[in-house]
């Protein structure tokens, strides 16, 4: 279980990550959702003491990060796969790891099989790994002390279409075996593949999370007027929370009969109303890229 509670990050007058809070539960994949400069890579160091927040605290089966004795044996992380010496060969690194966590040299050999890393990469010197024979190396990592729970920051990144294929199937065993999965991507279609839980953040803060199929089902009320300017000031006054889209139309969390008639009472000509679906997920992620590659995000 990770506990991640009302933690903040400030970075002089910069906020990073502003009362984060949320709950990764044991056989379950959680997706950490959000463009990029969200505050994803920040949340994830500091549940993993890398980083010390401003405020708040995060803990993982009930105890901060630092106060574990051996982390790796309960938690593997990947948060930059780059971060390892390039001088060594993929084998050398994961031996040496073995070594520090006290885990059997058995382990190197089963977590390279078990990444797809055969006995010629195993041999080769990290330097020349591609981005995504990088990311088995510290996916390799993260398995080797037989941890409980995995921490992933986009861990996708260099993979190609099989290998994500791959990694989905590797999390979603880990987790179905009692595992706690928390990952982080700037792709909404590439966790929600594998997700059963979503947290998605923007500029800091959490702007929604709950369970996958209820936050792609029950996702509000799209709506569109003639006048956008006058839709907004009427949701506003009505207190109907309202993301506006990049296209002039807005997901409200609200029914569609309340839209319609906060509308009607302000004499509004709406263009369209309606259950927002699994778009307004969609909606609500382009809102937060907007600016950033939005055709990518949703890809
Ligand atoms: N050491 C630091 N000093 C100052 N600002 C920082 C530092 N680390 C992160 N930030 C800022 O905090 C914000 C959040 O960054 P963070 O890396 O956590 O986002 P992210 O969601 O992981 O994005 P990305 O996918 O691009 O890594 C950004 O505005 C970033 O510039």
């Amino acid at each position: 279980m990770i506990e991640v509670d009302q933690l903040t990050k400030r970075y002089g007058p910069h906020t990073a990550v502003e009362d984060v809070t949320f709950r990764c539960e044991p056989g379950s994949v959680t997706g950490f959702l959000g463009p990029n400069g969200a505050g994803k890579s920040t949340t994830m160091r500091m549940i993993c003491g890398m980083t010390p927040p401003t405020s708040g605290g995060a803990t993982v089966g009930g105890r901060p990060y630092r106060h574990l004795p051996n982390p790796g044996r309960e938690i593997g992380v990947l948060l930059d796969a780059s971060a390892q010496h390039a001088g060594r060969t993929g084998r050398e690194t994961l031996t040496l790891a073995a070594r520090t966590m006290g885990v059997g040299r058995e382990r190197v050999a089963a977590v390279l099989d078990q990444v797809g890393l055969n006995d010629t990469a195993a041999r080769r010197r990290v330097g020349a790994y591609s981005l995504g024979m990088r990311q088995r190396l510290g996916l390799a990592l993260a398995l080797l002390g037989d941890p409980r729970v995995l921490i992933l920051d986009e861990p996708a990144n260099g993979l190609d279409p099989e290998g994500i294929f791959w990694m989905r199937g590797l999390l979603r065993e880990f987790a179905d075996r009692g595992g706690t999965v928390l990952l982080s991507s700037h792709l909404l279609r590439e966790v929600e593949a594998v997700a059963d839980r979503l947290v998605v953040i923007g500029g800091g803060r959490v702007v929604a999370q709950g369970g996958k199929d209820e936050l792609l089902a029950g996702a509000g009320t799209l709506v569109r007027a003639r006048d956008a300017h006058a839709l907004r000031l009427t949701l506003d006054r009505a207190a109907l929370p309202a993301t506006a889209g990049t296209d002039g139309g807005f997901v409200v969390r609200a029914e569609p009969g309340e839209v319609g008639q906060a509308a009607a009472d302000a004499g509004l000509v709406l263009t369209e109303l309606r259950p927002a679906g699994s778009g307004g997920l969609e909606q609500l992620f382009l809102t937060l890229t907007a600016g950033a590659s939005t055709k990518e995000a949703v890809r």
